[in-house]
């Protein structure tokens, strides 16, 4: 599936009753099986640009469409969020399984999906845990198990590892990238983390400072496998720094003047 966003604005009220445009004029295509990352400063309209690809927001201007659809019916979109927001009463399956009862999946297809998500997520054995007894990358497993789960046409995923410490993180990365491989899912990916928006992405797009507007597309040329590795890294470090250098001022400016609260 391709999600194509057209001519896209978002305004919203400040407190003081003032339309502020939080996105402005953006174009924007997440082909099949593409994984796109959205970066820019604190309060550019990261957010505000999945939320509407999700449809959680609708823009104010322009519109958001779907193609390649198989049949005539909504897509189906999974959600990660940084605080992945797990039921504390429900075990990591009940978790995995809550989207599939609302679907209404009757208990067998729900078991079997159950097993082969956690599986795939790396979660097998933990599927009667609790979340509280469960580290903070396994909590965003199960997060991720629970949004493929409903098998969707489209992943978002705002950042999802931004509260986990360095090093989870930087597995969390290479776990991701290893199941996205086994899906494919056309994906929208918002981070601040620069190395991680090269590390995943298929494309990365460079959002300005408030009113967000597209500064730039970047295709990360590199093999997905090993693409942080030695062989690779001064064409990696290149990437990294051509998007620092396109935020850089933005970030500073936001910095100062304390955007994004
Ligand atoms: N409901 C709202 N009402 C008013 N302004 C809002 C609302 N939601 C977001 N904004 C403003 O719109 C802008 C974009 O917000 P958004 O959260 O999408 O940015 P972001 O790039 O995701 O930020 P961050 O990187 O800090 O998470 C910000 O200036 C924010 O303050």
């Amino acid at each position: 599936m391709k999600v194509v966003v057209d001519h896209v604005y978002k305004y919203y009220e400040d407190r003081h009753g003032q339309q502020v445009v939080a996105l402005e004029d953006i174009g924007l295509t997440i082909d099949e099986e593409e994984f796109v990352v959205l970066v820019g400063p604190s309060g550019c309209g990261k957010s505000t640009l999945l939320n509407m690809v999700g449809g959680l927001l609708s823009p104010s201007a322009g519109r958001i469409c779907v193609e390649g659809l198989a049949e005539d019916r909504d897509p189906s979109i999974g959600i990660v969020f940084q605080d992945v927001g797990l039921f504390p009463w429900r075990t990591v399956a009940g978790n995995i399984a809550f989207g599939l009862e609302e679907a209404g999946l009757d208990e067998a297809e729900r078991a079997e999906r159950v097993q082969y998500y956690s599986a795939l997520v790396g979660l097998s054995g933990f599927e009667r845990a609790y979340p509280h007894q469960l580290s903070g990358g396994m909590r965003q497993r199960v997060g991720i198990a629970r949004a493929l789960a409903i098998r969707p046409d489209l992943l978002l995923m705002d950042e999802p590892f931004s509260a986990l410490d360095a090093q989870t993180r930087t597995l969390m990365q290479e776990e991701l990238l290893r199941i996205w491989c086994a899906t494919r899912l056309s994906t929208l990916y918002v981070t601040h983390n620069i190395q991680e928006a090269v590390y995943l992405a298929d494309r990365v797009v460079v959002l300005s400072r408030r009113p967000g507007r597209i500064v730039s597309v970047i295709a990360i040329d590199l093999p997905r496998q090993g693409r942080d590795g030695e062989q690779h890294l001064a064409r990696f470090n290149a990437y990294a720094e051509q998007i620092w250098g396109l935020i850089r001022k933005d970030a500073q400016e936001a910095l100062i003047e304390g955007d994004g609260g």
